[in-house]
């Protein structure tokens, strides 16, 4: 965990508790979560659907308040602001959507205005800030046009301008390029990183893409359950994961886990039995592997798998079917388990 020095959201014991609908059944969708967000980093956030990570993230910006613990924002606890005197600490946060939310009825240049208008801007002052944040997105010749004549990409961009209007010193993006093609993905990401390192605003990244974190977060919040399972530098999140979740979301990205559908062709094809055993630099490599079921006099041959790069190290999974004496494949099963992670598939029935 990180210490508080630099911290520019603290999550303390956070909890945001809905309540059921009347059938019982209340929802812990953020549940005592305890987190630093560093000043001047990518932060992403990851987890399967409904692990928490919009509902923790709409805790900073108070769009949802906790029912326990606090969230303290750039030294400000908003557990005991009241509404008004949230709105400054508001002002200070931008976000951006998935579907942009943009105003269909206003123009580009309109759209960006729309928070400058709310905080109350004099007409010269908001023209120039609008200028200037078109030109930062790339998008100075459309200020005129509206919404439905851009592409996805360009909304985002919008999307991103309006966010910036009031010169936030925290961007929040929920799954900002989940709508958005993989090559517009790669603009907005590129725009977000320019948000990050030339305007120095902290940005937090809610994604369920594996190359959004890969390719833009210094650090990673992995959730399950309404809980932080696993926090830390991107890389060693991703090359090291300590949790199933973790290793899930990996094997998703990198598809190098055979589906129920591969693994019963699989079985079609080899009698012997089945294991996928992670490959990594800090556990069992792929020379370690060969050498342990040497030592067991077990033969090996991979039938799936994928290891890729994160960070320049290795990292996926090896599908293998073991052959030898059963008590053998036994032996070396449990011993590849005590270096690596292994799933168990067993052999195909007789
Ligand atoms: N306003 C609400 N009222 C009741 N339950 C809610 C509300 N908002 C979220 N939840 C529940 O809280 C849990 C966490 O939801 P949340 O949207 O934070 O998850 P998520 O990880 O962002 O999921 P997704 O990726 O699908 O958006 C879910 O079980 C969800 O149904």
């Amino acid at each position: 965990m990180t210490t508080a020095t630099g911290s520019i959201v603290r999550f303390e014991g956070a909890s945001k508790v809905f309540p059921g609908n009347g059938r019982g059944g209340e929802v812990r969708a953020v549940d005592g979560v305890t987190l630093d967000i560093h000043e001047g980093e990518i932060f992403g956030v990851i987890g399967q659907s409904g692990a928490g990570k919009s509902t923790l993230v709409r805790l900073i910006n108070a769009l949802e308040r906790t029912t326990g613990g606090d969230v303290v924002v750039d030294g400000v606890s908003l557990g005991a602001l009241n509404e008004a005197r949230l709105r400054p600490v508001r002002a200070g946060i931008g976000m951006v959507f998935q579907q942009f939310n943009l105003l269909a009825s206003r123009t580009v240049a309109g759209n960006v205005a729309y928070p400058l208008e709310v905080a109350g801007w004099p007409r010269a002052r908001r023209d120039a800030r609008v200028t200037e944040l078109l030109d930062f997105v790339g998008l100075s010749e459309k200020a005129g046009v509206h919404p439905s004549a851009l592409s996805g990409g360009q909304k985002q961009r919008v999307g991103i301008a309006r966010a910036l209007a009031t010169n936030p010193r925290i961007l929040l993006a929920d799954e900002a390029t989940s709508a958005l093609d993989p090559e517009t993905t790669r603009g907005v990401l590129d725009l977000l990183q320019r948000v990050n390192r030339e305007l120095g605003v902290t940005v937090v990244v809610i994604t369920h893409e594996m190359d959004v974190v890969r390719s833009i977060c210094h650090r990673v919040a992995v959730m399950d359950s309404g809980r932080v399972v696993e926090v830390g530098e991107s890389y060693q999140v991703f090359s090291v994961p300590s949790h199933d979740v973790t290793r899930r979301f990996v094997a998703t990205a990198l598809r190098d886990r055979p589906s129920p559908e591969v693994l019963a062709r699989l079985r079609t094809r080899h009698a012997g039995h089945i294991v996928t055993v992670g490959v990594d630099e800090a556990a069992g490599s792929s020379a370690v592997l060969t050498r342990t079921l040497r030592e067991h006099g077990v033969d090996g041959t991979v039938v799936f798998g994928g290891i890729t790069e994160v960070a320049e190290r290795p990292y996926g999974s090896l599908t293998v079917e073991l052959v030898g004496d059963p008590a053998a494949v036994d032996a070396a099963v449990a011993a590849l388990r005590d270096v690596t992670w292994l799933d168990d598939h067993g052999r195909a029935a007789a």
